[in-house]
């Protein structure tokens, strides 16, 4: 919507016949954003290749889970001047693979140059209704990231630039699991201390790991580090929320999913930061014990308490220790 607003012509594929004719006859999309009228430069089909025909950019926006599927499907028409973003939140199950590397992998006539990352606190729900909205377009290279800005900036959509591909694809993924835990705060009806908490605790343990995976540690102060932490955390809009929610309530994770109806990142993105922490010997209480809730069936009221009752520490804890003798003067 922000593209054709931008005067641009949009081509969605979908693999979905119904949300084709659904999206080109009347013009919405009822399943995923309801209430919404979308614009008639959108159009849909269920054929890859009319959908690549003339086009210059590709934006890739499939759950992680299917996102090597959707490229292997995309690469018989991708050439090699064509840009490719993704907006996908998650690591590839498994391979543990960022993003941007599964797409590297699977279209290997593109340089890594022409593939950006869109990213930052921007729910569909709202940036459909032209809310403000602040996103990071990031790329290895500045001039990619550029002509993808050009493409998306508008007046209630602003798109800075940001170099550091690994760490917004890392603060993307980590960042749902928190979410996670801010939908079971609420569900436990905890306030808004306990969301605090989470909120900067989690920071700083997606932090230690990204800096451990490559990040630049500014990144997770910025757009795609708190700014999609703080979005994900506190609104309704957000699916990882509301499964946290549900969860706290008493049902079970198959429940959950049920009724979501909708991609719950975080969850398989826990079961990938639980491996990576084990991988980077990087700590990660908050990921562990979502990890023991969401697989192991412990209850989460038990886990906040286990959380709070960890060995006492220093804040900064494996990031800046100061010395014994600062910290007696
Ligand atoms: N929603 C949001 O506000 C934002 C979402 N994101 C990220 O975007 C990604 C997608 O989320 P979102 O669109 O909200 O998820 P939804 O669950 O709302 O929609 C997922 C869409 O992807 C399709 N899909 C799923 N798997 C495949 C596959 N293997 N091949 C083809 N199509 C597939 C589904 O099709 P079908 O209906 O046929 O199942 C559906 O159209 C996630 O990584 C999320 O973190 C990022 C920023 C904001
Ligand atoms: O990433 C998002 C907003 O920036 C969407 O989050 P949810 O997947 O939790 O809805």
């Amino acid at each position: 919507s922000v593209l054709a607003d931008n005067g641009l012509e949009v081509m969605i594929w979908s693999r979905n016949q119904k949300q084709v004719e659904e999206i080109n006859l009347k013009h919405t999309n009822s399943k995923y954003l309801p209430n919404i009228s979308l614009s008639d430069r959108i159009k849909a089909t269920t054929s890859i290749e009319e959908a690549m025909n003339g086009t210059a950019a590709v934006i890739i926006v499939a759950p992680s889970s299917g996102m090597r599927e959707v490229a292997s499907k995309i690469k018989p028409y991708v050439h090699e001047d064509h840009l490719i973003v993704h907006a996908t939140k998650g690591f590839e199950p498994k391979s543990l693979k960022r993003m941007s590397q599964v797409i590297a992998e699977e279209f290997t006539t593109i340089e890594e140059e022409n593939i950006a990352v869109l990213s930052g606190p921007s729910h569909a729900e709202e940036v459909i209704n032209k809310s403000p909205t602040t996103v990071v377009i990031s790329s290895v290279n500045l001039k990619a990231a550029e002509k993808v800005q050009d493409l998306f900036i508008n007046s209630y959509f602003r798109v800075y630039t940001n170099p550091d591909i690994i760490g917004v694809e890392i603060g993307a993924a980590l960042k749902n699991i928190i979410a996670l835990g801010g939908g079971m705060s609420d569900g436990l009806s905890f306030g808004d201390n306990a969301k605090a908490a989470l909120i900067t605790r989690g920071l700083a343990e997606i932090a230690r790991l990204g800096v451990a995976m490559g990040a630049n540690p500014l990144t997770f102060i910025g757009l795609a580090g708190i700014g999609d932490l703080v979005v994900t955390c506190t609104s309704q809009h957000s699916r990882n929320w509301r499964a946290g929610y549900l969860l706290a309530q008493g049902n079970t994770l198959d429940e959950t999913l049920k009724k979501m109806g909708m991609v719950v990142e975080g969850i398989k993105t826990t079961q990938a930061a639980y491996e990576l922490s084990k991988i980077y010997d990087i700590k990660m209480p908050i990921a562990s014990e979502l990890y023991e809730v969401l697989f192991n069936k412990k209850e989460p009221k038990f886990a906040v308490e286990d959380l709070m009752g960890r060995v006492k520490t220093h804040e900064m804890e494996d990031i800046a220790k100061p010395s014994s003798k600062k910290w007696v003067e």
